[in-house]
This record gives structure tokens, sequence and C-alpha cells, in this order.
């Protein structure tokens, strides 16, 4: 059993894995971030470049804290690489299969007492950690989204995690500046229990004409003092990363009213995925956002 975390492991080059090898390198540990494709790790490194950035735009880093983070930073493409890591955070799309697929091909690479988590928004814990071979020392570690700005972490156990696993959890997320809460494992933990069907929601209040685009986003900044409007913030997450999760709830919690508004589901079929699509409910190609609708 690792008793204490030194090498981290990203899997999945995205907006969170970005976000996650970026604060966990900023704050000394070594991380090899890893995706299938080259293009994918190259567009994860530049997210990490561009993030810290910012932080040194406002002063929050200096170059040397930069250059620091970048200099402990590997990007790989293969899987095998992961071997040597004492912990690996899986960051991969929001697909239960996708997820599982992975741990089939990572268990078998990682020490026997390395640990494996996932920051899956919504899906079991308990149920991804029988897709692995070490459930004891597999957990929920939940970033929010955008990581390097966000303080929360949610810890969620599976039903096997073991308490060992749990404390070297928390002391990782400690060392990362982060503020933990711990949910127990259920569809969408806390969070996204009570954010997403509020994002629904408002997809269904432009669905049914009650408002524009730019009303219910308005609306909600200004009404109830939110940093981005519900539908602003939804392109931010990712519109399939929305509908995931929504299904997760509809499903887990066999409830009527967590079915995803039909509008949701079409917008992901046309690939309008938001942001990092260029296109959701917003129109991000021009020099200001646009609504699409
Ligand atoms: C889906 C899930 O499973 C769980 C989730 O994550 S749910 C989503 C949770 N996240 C949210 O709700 C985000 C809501 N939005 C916000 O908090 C803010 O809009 C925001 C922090 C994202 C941006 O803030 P903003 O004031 O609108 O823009 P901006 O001024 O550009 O950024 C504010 C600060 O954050 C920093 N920042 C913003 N994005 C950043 C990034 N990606 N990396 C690093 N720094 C960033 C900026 O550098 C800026 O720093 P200073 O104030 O020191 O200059
Ligand atoms: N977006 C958000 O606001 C938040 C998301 N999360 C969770 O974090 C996870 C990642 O979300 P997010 O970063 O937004 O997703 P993205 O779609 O931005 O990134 C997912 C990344 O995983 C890659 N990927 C897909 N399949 C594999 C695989 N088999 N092996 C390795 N990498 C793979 C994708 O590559 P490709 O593009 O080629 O498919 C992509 O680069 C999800 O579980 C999500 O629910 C948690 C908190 C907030």
């Amino acid at each position: 059993m690792t008793s204490e975390i030194r090498t981290i492991g990203v899997i999945g080059a995205g907006q969170m894995g970005a976000g996650i090898a970026h604060v966990a390198a900023l704050a000394g540990f070594d991380v090899k971030l890893y995706d299938i494709a080259e293009d994918r790790v190259a567009a994860g490194m530049g997210r990490i470049d561009k993030s810290m950035g910012r932080q040194l735009a406002s002063d929050k880093i200096t170059e040397a804290d930069k250059a620091g983070a970048l200099s402990r930073i590997a990007s790989t493409t293969n899987v095998a690489d992961l071997g040597d890591r004492d912990l690996v955070i899986e960051a991969a799309t929001e697909d239960e299969a996708v997820k599982r697929k992975i741990y089939r091909e990572v268990c078998p690479h990682l020490k026997p007492e390395a640990m494996l988590a996932t920051n899956t928004s919504s899906i079991s814990i308990t149920r991804l950690a029988a897709a692995t071979d070490r459930p004891e020392r597999f957990m929920g570690i939940h970033f929010m989204n955008p990581v390097p700005v966000m303080k929360l972490v949610e810890l969620v156990r599976g039903i096997a995690t073991e308490e060992e696993t749990f404390e070297a959890a928390k002391v990782f997320v400690g060392a990362l500046d982060k503020t933990i809460t711990v949910s127990e494992d259920f569809p969408a933990f806390i969070v996204n229990r009570i954010l997403l069907p509020m994002i629904n929601e408002a997809i269904y209040t432009l669905y049914e004409g009650v408002g524009s685009v730019t009303s219910i986003d308005t609306a909600m900044k200004l009404g109830a003092n939110h940093p981005m409007g519900p539908l602003q913030l939804a392109d931010f997450i990712g519109l399939d990363t929305c509908l995931s999760i929504m299904q997760v709830l509809h499903d887990g919690l066999a409830d009527s009213k967590y079915r995803p508004c039909p509008l949701l589901v079409k917008y992901v079929e046309a690939g309008w995925l938001g942001r990092k699509a260029g296109r959701g409910f917003y129109d991000y190609r021009g020099e200001e956002p646009v609504p699409t609708r």
C-alpha cells in the first residue's frame, strides 16, 4: 500500500485532466499526463501552459514556479509509462464504458500498491471500482472546473475503498491547497446532484420559450449572483458531460424530474458540445460569444 503519494499519473488530457496535472505539478508532484493520441496530449500541454500564463499574469505564480511545474510534467501516449506512479487519476470522457476500458488497460501496468482514482462527475465509484484489480485502492477524487481556480474537491469512497486509501487521498488533495467535502457514493454525489438539475431546468426554460439564452443567463448572473449564467456554464462544462450526468441521475434515481431536456440531447447529437467544440448555446468562433438560438 502506498503510504505517501509522490508521483502522479493523469489519464485524459482534456480540460479536467490538464487542470489536475497543472495543480499537481505546481504543488511539486512529479506528473505524467497520458492520452490516447499525440495531438490530444499536445493540446493538454498547451492548455496547461495557457492556464499557468493566466496565473503568471495575475501574479499568482512566478516565472520560476511555472518553469519548475512544467519541468515536472511528462506527456505520454503509452499507458505502460504509468507503471511507476503512486497515484493515477482517470479524467477521461464521462462514459462508463470508456472508463472501464481504461482500467482494464492500465491496471496490469500499475505497481501492486498504487492507487487508482477517477474524476468522474457522477458515475458509481463502487461500480467503477469493480472494473479494476484494486477496489480497495480505488476512489473518487472529483475536482471542479476550472481546476486551478476552484477550491473544492469532492472525495467519494466506493463500498470497498480502504481507510488508508481515503487518508492518502486526503493528504494529496490537502497538498494541492484544496478544500475537501466527502460525499456518499450515490449518483452525481453532492455538487452535480444539485447543480446539474439547475442547469437542466435552465435548458427547459429555453426549450419551452420562457426566456432566451441571453435573458436566462443574465437573470441568474444578476438575480442570483452566479459568476456564469447556467447556459454559459453548461457550455463551459461541456454539453456531452452535462447530458451524461443527467442520464446517470435519471437512471440511478429513477425519477422523471431528472429527465434530460430534449434540447440538450439535440445539441449533443449535433456535436454542439459547448466551448470545447466551438459552439453550444453560444457560438465561440467569433470575437464575442453569440447565442445560437
Ligand atoms: C461538472 C462537474 O463535474 C463539476 C464542476 O466543475 S461544475 C462547474 C463548477 N465551476 C463553476 O461553477 C465555474 C463558474 N465560473 C466561475 O467561477 C468564473 O466564471 C471563472 C473563475 C471560471 C472565471 O472567472 P471570471 O471572473 O469570469 O473570468 P476571469 O477574470 O477570466 O478569471 C477570474 C480569475 O480566474 C483565473 N482563471 C480563470 N480561468 C482560469 C484557468 N482556466 N486557469 C487558471 N486561472 C484561471 C483568471 O486568471 C482570473 O484570475 P485573477 O482574478 O487573479 O486575474
Ligand atoms: N467538464 C467539467 O466541468 C468537469 C468534468 N469532470 C469529469 O472529468 C472527466 C473529464 O471531463 P472533461 O475533461 O471535461 O472531458 P474532455 O472531453 O474535455 O476530455 C476527456 C479527454 O479524455 C480523452 N479520452 C477519451 N477516451 C480516452 C481513453 N480511452 N484513454 C485516455 N483518454 C481518453 C479524450 O480524448 P478524445 O477527445 O479523443 O475522446 C479527451 O482528451 C469526466 O469524467 C467528467 O465528468 C469533473 C469535473 C468538472
